[in-house]
């Protein structure tokens, strides 16, 4: 398939005004998508002071979203697949692919000509650019296998370490905020390009797939600072240690024994975990370096000045959340995003916390011993309740022209 762009969206609606009218859209469905011309010679004469640093490529080795230093904004959306067959399958992936790339690109599906229908793009953004967009897919279990019965045919593609997080001691799990058969996290500097994905992608999904759950997160930082937590704690710090292409190479690339559709890939791990602000603003400051084993204006590791300075284990409190981590020797690429779901209204309670994201090569050796830990001895749990939970196979990068999932469904 030959790729077709898209026209950005400044220059769709330049080119709406020159013709002195909003262009109508009108072809329903997909079949305009990727039909819109790129009139290179705007794109680049009026770009609006933009870079190309602003998009980031969608295809390459390995899912744009893992290791891209994280926006500002990011929606996760969960379906359950509801197409009869793997036909139907395919078609949702690529019209999910066609809307991806064109949305990473900064671009537009082309207006319909027909305006009793509805329009190809709900059109929130064409006055938007890209914004450093990246959409990275994942698969759940059940979508190869549901009930032990195979589905689609891949159950003999299942990779090496996908399954559902095994129930931990302290879980208060809401099974409908949790898993799913696919899962697209989207992520922007501005909300509502990713807003504009999330709901596209969902708006595709009509007839083929039904949104489990949604959830919208925000981080703090920019300028290269390690982003703050609810608790007002740079969280992230400790990604630096991999931050080599050896590094991600070994904690967060899947390799050997995948089946090949996986080369390249790696698995995403969510946690939901609600955090009791009022009761962290009411302990000492103390209490809350001791929860972490660092301090909360700088960062640094305790018995340490800096943030990156090499943290001693022993010099942290036993139960701290950092000297656990430590304890497992496992390394994990992490990509918080903080989210707040207002007030809960029985209690005046803010209901804030940490949407968990993480990738990993292999999530059995590295991310479950860890969880266990802490869910069992961490300081932490005074303070933090697991609330939702979730592991995707995200796939290897696409070259251009191929579809996600496609060298799933189709070897
Ligand atoms: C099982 C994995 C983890 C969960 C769940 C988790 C929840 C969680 N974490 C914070 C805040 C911080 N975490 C920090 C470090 C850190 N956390 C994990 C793992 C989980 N966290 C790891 C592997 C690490 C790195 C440890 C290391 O090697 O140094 C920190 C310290 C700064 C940093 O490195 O990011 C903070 C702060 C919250 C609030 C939270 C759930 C609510
Ligand atoms: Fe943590």
């Amino acid at each position: 398939m030959e790729r077709e762009k898209g026209m950005s969206r400044r220059d769709f609606l330049k080119i709406s005004a020159s013709l002195g009218a909003g262009l109508a859209i009108g072809a329903s469905g997909m079949a305009a998508i990727g039909k819109a011309v790129q009139p290179a010679e705007l794109a680049i004469a009026d770009n609006g002071g933009l870079t190309t640093e602003e998009r980031i490529p969608m295809y390459g080795e390995h899912q744009a979203g893992i290791v891209t230093p994280q926006q500002t904004y990011m929606y996760l959306v969960s379906f359950r697949i509801t197409a009869a067959d793997r036909a139907a399958v395919i078609r949702l992936f690529r019209d999910w692919t066609k809307f991806a790339d064109l949305g990473t690109a900064g671009s537009s599906m082309k207006s319909g000509s027909n305006p009793q229908l509805p329009p190809s793009d709900t059109g929130e953004t064409l006055d938007l650019p890209a914004a450093k967009l990246t959409v990275t897919f994942g698969f759940g279990s059940s979508l190869f296998l549901q009930d032990g019965k195979d589905r689609f045919g891949l159950a003999s593609k299942l990779p090496l370490y996908l399954q559902d997080i095994p129930r931990m001691p302290r879980d208060n799990l809401d099974p409908l905020m949790s898993g799913g058969d696919v899962c697209i996290q989207v992520c922007a500097e501005d909300q509502q390009v990713a807003f504009h994905a999330a709901r596209n992608f969902i708006r595709l999904s009509t007839g083929s797939a039904a949104v489990n759950w949604l959830q919208e997160g925000f981080i703090s930082g920019g300028g290269g600072k390690t982003p703050r937590n609810l608790f007002g704690f740079k969280d992230g710090t400790a990604n630096r240690l991999h931050d080599t292409p050896g590094g991600y190479d070994s904690v967060v690339w899947a390799g050997d024994g995948e089946p090949d559709w996986m080369r390249g890939g790696s698995y995403m791990a969510y946690r939901k975990v609600r955090m009791l602000l009022e009761v962290w603003d009411r302990s000492s400051l103390a209490d809350q370096e001791d929860t972490f084993g660092r301090y909360k204006e700088s960062g640094a590791a305790y018995g340490r000045k800096e943030e990156f300075d090499e943290v001693d284990p022993s010099q942290l409190p036993d139960r701290s959340h950092v000297r656990l981590a430590k304890e497992t020797k496992q390394l994990i690429h992490r990509r918080g995003y903080s989210y707040t779901d207002g007030v809960d209204p029985r209690t005046g309670n803010i209901d804030a916390g940490l949407l968990f994201v993480s990738y990993q090569r292999n999530p059995e050796e590295q991310l479950l011993p860890m969880l266990k830990l802490m869910q069992s001895r961490d300081a932490l749990n005074e303070y933090a309740v697991h609330v939702a939970s979730g592991m995707f196979a995200c796939p290897g990068g696409l070259r251009e022209g191929e579809y996600i999932g496609q060298r799933l469904l189709e070897s």
